[in-house]
């Protein structure tokens, strides 16, 4: 490719760029060329630097050492508000708009210019939004878009700033397979237009549909630097994380009695379709797959199997150490009679929960130990702590978190200083790395952020509980995430089950038309729900 003089004053180079954190090497003398007009890959095993070079280039961390230029002209920004003013923007894994807020007034919170009033922030946008060929509801509050419409939100607030490098961490990470085709389309158009982008992600094949070039970190080591084009995802993961262990095969398992059900739920939440007389039934020993794009009822299906949002009519009941049972608005066991909250009450009864979001559940300001024993500790449970050997938690918890390859698997560490991988894994050692087998658990994108080690690990583990009796049901965006580990897959569509296929008969075909609210065979589309009451 050759680069225009206009494009060359855009390059942005990293050279020998090292950056520690305490005794911890993040980054050790990295070299990076990110050209304008192109997609950048940069993958790496969890805990491999990536975000901690996508947050040097952004000027949110300054490097230990090393120097790094724009264009030829020494790059060394004070801070984030400098490099946005250079021209260099990040979209970090958590996305970071004010959900009340819409996107004009989120532009506003954030926009770099001064004295922008609302109606120049809206045009502003509104133009961005058309020369990047994307279409998002600028007005409404952002916590009632989609997933993929918050990430474009927040790619054109950046784009409307200024940006002509973006650097994207993990954007789809949380998307299901149409709207990652969407984002790429966008990001194409951008680089059409001389953006250049810096995409971290973990799904390899995303590497070959749409990056130019690539950068492997491995241990805070830079391991290949150079074009992506005819690279295989399988020799890509092999300069990551050498050759993977085989899958180990499938256990034998007996299915049980059903240990969670939901009858004839009906629930409504703003940020999901309606849940509109759902009926579900997990069996113990027995792993489900739930489908469905997204806003089809499968967030809200789980808030309500794990007692976060109380159904209108119906009944959840889970048969775990004890009986619990969600009518209405109130759990019926004698805990919940005394005032016991119904999602406290369900996982006292053994209900294991790992939510899509891993903010809602892991605690950045808490110790890694903290972290794994809030739930008992919550319970009252810290009173047996005291009549333990001193250490003897310590000693456990260490033992839980190399179990589940959290690096570094010290207790005393704060959760913020892990990377996002390994606060996923830090979740999952807490959720499903108890002494004792959970009743049932609920796991939303379990495997969000994992390198290909650590995600066929988590995979292996859920199967292994549902082995020893569990009650598993696993929904994700990612449909093989969910093909992995299910014995059944259902599907939802418009707030109900449309779906429920052994896993045998699972077929792309059969999945993608379920998903799209089509019936198995090709006769016309069913009549769709009712729209939600405003
Ligand atoms: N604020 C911090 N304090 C202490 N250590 C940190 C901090 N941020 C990152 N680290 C450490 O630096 C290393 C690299 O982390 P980084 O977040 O860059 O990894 P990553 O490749 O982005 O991983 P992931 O795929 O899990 O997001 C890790 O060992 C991490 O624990």
């Amino acid at each position: 490719m050759t680069i225009s003089p206009q494009e060359a004053g855009r390059v942005v180079e990293a050279r020998s760029v090292s950056k520690s954190y305490g005794p911890v090497r993040a980054l050790h003398e990295v070299s990076i060329t990110v050209r304008p007009g192109a997609v950048h890959a940069l993958v790496g095993e969890n805990g491999a630097g990536k975000s901690t070079l996508a947050k040097v280039l952004a000027g949110i961390e300054p490097p230990s050492s090393g120097t790094m230029s724009l264009g030829g002209a020494p790059y060394a920004p004070r801070d984030r508000a400098e490099a946005k003013r250079r021209g260099i923007n990040m979209v970090p894994q958590q996305l970071s708009l004010v959900g009340e807020l819409s996107l004009v007034e989120n532009y506003l919170v954030v926009g770099s210019r001064p004295f922008v009033n609302r109606r120049s922030a809206r045009s502003l946008l509104a133009a961005t939004l058309d020369r990047a060929r994307v279409e998002v509801d600028l007005d409404a509050p952002t916590a009632s878009l989609t997933h993929s419409h918050r990430q474009l939100g927040e790619i054109v607030v950046a784009l409307a700033e200024g940006a002509h490098t973006l650097i994207l961490d993990e954007p789809t990470a949380s998307l299901g397979p149409l709207e990652v085709g969407g984002l790429f389309e966008h990001l194409r158009s951008l680089c059409e237009l001389g953006t250049a982008i810096v995409l971290i992600t973990h799904r390899l094949d995303e590497v070959r549909q749409v990056a130019d070039d690539l950068t492997v970190l491995s241990h805070g080591l830079e391991v290949h630097h150079g074009s992506a084009t005819g690279l295989q995802p399988a020799e890509i993961a092999r300069l990551m994380v050498g050759e993977l262990p085989e899958l180990a095969p499938r256990a034998a398992r007996t299915r049980g009695a059903v240990t969670l059900r939901a009858e004839a739920v009906v629930a409504q939440s703003t940020r999901d379709a309606r849940l509109d007389g759902v009926d579900l039934a997990v069996h113990a020993g027995e792993v489900v797959g739930l489908a469905g794009v997204a806003g089809s009822g499968q967030n809200l299906l789980l808030d309500v199997l794990a007692g976060f949002v109380p159904p209108r009519s119906g009944t959840v009941t889970l048969e775990g150490s004890r009986t619990v049972t969600i009518t209405g608005s109130r759990a019926s066991t004698a805990a919940a009679e005394r005032g016991g909250a119904t999602a406290s009450t369900l996982r006292a009864a053994g209900l294991a929960w790992i939510p899509e979001d891993r903010r809602d559940a892991v605690v950045p300001t808490m110790s890694l130990r903290e972290n794994l024993a809030v739930y008992s500790s919550a319970r009252g449970r810290r009173a047996d702590a005291r009549s333990r050997p001193q250490g003897s938690d310590d000693v456990s918890a260490a033992g839980r978190l190399a179990a589940f390859d959290v690096r570094p698997a010290r207790p005393e560490l704060l959760a913020a200083g892990l990377s996002g991988g390994n606060q996923q894994k830090l979740l999952a050692a807490r959720e499903l790395g108890a002494a004792q087998t959970p009743s049932a658990v609920l796991a939303y994108g379990p495997t969000q952020g994992l390198d290909l080690r650590a995600a066929q690990a988590i995979r292996e583990r859920l199967v292994d509980l549902a082995a020893a009796g569990a009650a598993v049901l696993v929904a994700s965006h990612d449909l093989e995430e969910v093909r992995a580990v299910a014995d059944r897959i259902v599907v939802m569509f418009g707030g109900r089950i449309v779906a429920d296929l052994p896993i045998a008969e699972a077929t792309t075909e059969r999945l993608g038309r379920a998903m799209a609210g089509l019936p198995a065979d090709d006769t016309p589309r069913p009549t769709l729900p009712e729209e939600p009451a405003p």
